[in-house]
């Protein structure tokens, strides 16, 4: 027989694993964000007929039984635009959607495959700065509870680039690599790509400097508002500035960087964007944005913007020692199954993890009961101690308990 592949995550890994996104999915219901679910499974024209979506050879095709191309879900954010509009024909008010999904796409060079899960929100129908902040600090808040301290948000926004963009009027083959150059941050590279175009020279300064800029909010905004070049550049210059004094009166001034050529890999930004990282680890752990434009392709325009973590590099990143998951064995004779059969259903209604396993072999726990004609005892870390009764072994555990969480 093959052997089975390795699984995605060991036990322990798991538990971890479950733990960080209770924890995200309790903040994401604080900020309000309700959570919802979309198909696995859809239809490949969904994406084919969006334009600034997922790249089509990025998604996993395949053919259902009645013939028709499907893919695997490739993306939340745009399906939640759907269900969105389906559930809200006016769009007057905002919603708020959150998710734990899995994401599959070819370019995913994830360990085990094409899969990642994201944890994330999506808040709609609210154009103003408050909801870029609101999004923005949420995901700082769940950092922190999952306590991460050292850790960057770097905001930029699409307007920026997007208007030089314009203003270059590159074709396709060029564009790519002078977003090659921005994101890897090549001033020579930028400079003589700039020098081989037919580029104004009073503009030069500013298309050399403004998508390399990279810093302190103030310093960084304030540099560019000084060499802008269009109404629009400037406006988004201004949202930036607008959503960092929002975050700083909120407490979170010290996470914010600003990124002015940050190039998302998902084309149906148009304002702010912005990515986590997490120090020491080299890729981010947190993709988000606005995306204005998007809905407007299913239905009228509807103002959105959303962030989704990377579950697994987020897990990646921490630091503690994987837990020790507690549990309890009791072992037993024949004469001893419903005595032992009663304690496993009093410790588990205590919320012991508790495995009834028989006779001498089985489980291994934390703590080891064993129930016998002869014998009355509790096995932890090697030591052995007996009971005479359920109530002296209850407080024996209690205090076992606490004494190992005390030395953890
Ligand atoms: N869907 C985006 C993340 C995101 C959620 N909402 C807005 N952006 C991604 O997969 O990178």
């Amino acid at each position: 027989m093959q052997p089975y592949p390795k699984p995605f995550l060991n036990i322990q890994e798991y538990d971890v694993q479950e733990s960080f996104i209770q924890v995200l999915k309790n903040r994401f219901k604080q900020y309000g964000f309700n959570q919802v679910k979309t198909p696995a499974f859809e239809t490949y024209d969904l994406y084919s007929s969006v334009q600034g979506t997922i790249a089509l050879d990025d998604m996993i095709k395949f053919i259902s039984p009645d013939g028709k191309v499907l893919v695997l879900r490739p993306d939340v954010t745009i399906p939640i635009t759907q269900l969105a509009i389906s559930q809200n024909d006016e769009f007057e008010k905002e919603a708020r959607y959150s998710y734990i999904l899995d994401v599959f796409r070819t370019s995913f060079q994830a360990k085990y495959g094409y899969v990642k899960t994201q944890a994330g929100v999506e808040l709609l129908g609210n154009p103003h700065a408050e909801a870029d902040m609101e999004v923005i600090s949420l995901a700082i808040d769940c950092l922190l509870d999952l306590e991460f301290t050292n850790f960057k948000i770097e905001m930029g926004h699409a307007g920026v680039v997007n208007e030089i963009l314009r203003m270059l009027s590159l074709s396709k083959e060029q564009e790519d690599q002078f977003k090659q150059l921005i994101i890897s941050k090549n001033f020579t590279g930028l400079e003589e790509f700039l020098s081989r175009l037919d580029i104004e020279p009073s503009m030069k300064e500013s298309l050399l400097t403004i998508p390399l800029l990279y810093g302190k909010p103030d310093e960084v905004l304030n540099k560019a508002l000084s060499l802008s070049l269009t109404n629009k550049m400037t406006s988004a210059l201004h949202r930036l500035k607008e959503v960092f004094s929002m975050l700083t009166e909120y407490g979170f001034r010290d996470y914010i960087v600003i990124d002015l050529g940050l190039i998302s890999s998902m084309s149906y930004y148009s304002d702010i964007t912005f990515q986590g990282y997490i120090e020491n680890i080299g890729k981010p752990v947190l993709f988000g944005g606005r995306y204005d434009n998007l809905a407007e392709q299913f239905a009228s325009p509807i103002p959105a913007i959303g962030f989704a973590y990377d579950v697994d590099t987020l897990l990646s990143a921490r630091s503690n020692p994987l837990p020790v998951r507690e549990q309890v064995v009791i072992r037993f004779d024949e004469q001893n199954i419903s005595v032992a059969m009663q304690l496993t259903k009093r410790l588990r209604a205590l919320h012991y993890r508790t495995i009834l396993s028989n006779r001498n072999e089985g489980a291994s726990g934390t703590y080891v009961i064993t129930i016998t004609e002869s014998d009355k005892t509790v096995m932890y870390e090697g030591e052995t101690e007996p009971f005479n009764s359920e109530e002296q072994l209850l407080l024996l555990l209690q205090s076992l308990k606490e004494e190992n969480t005390c030395n953890r």
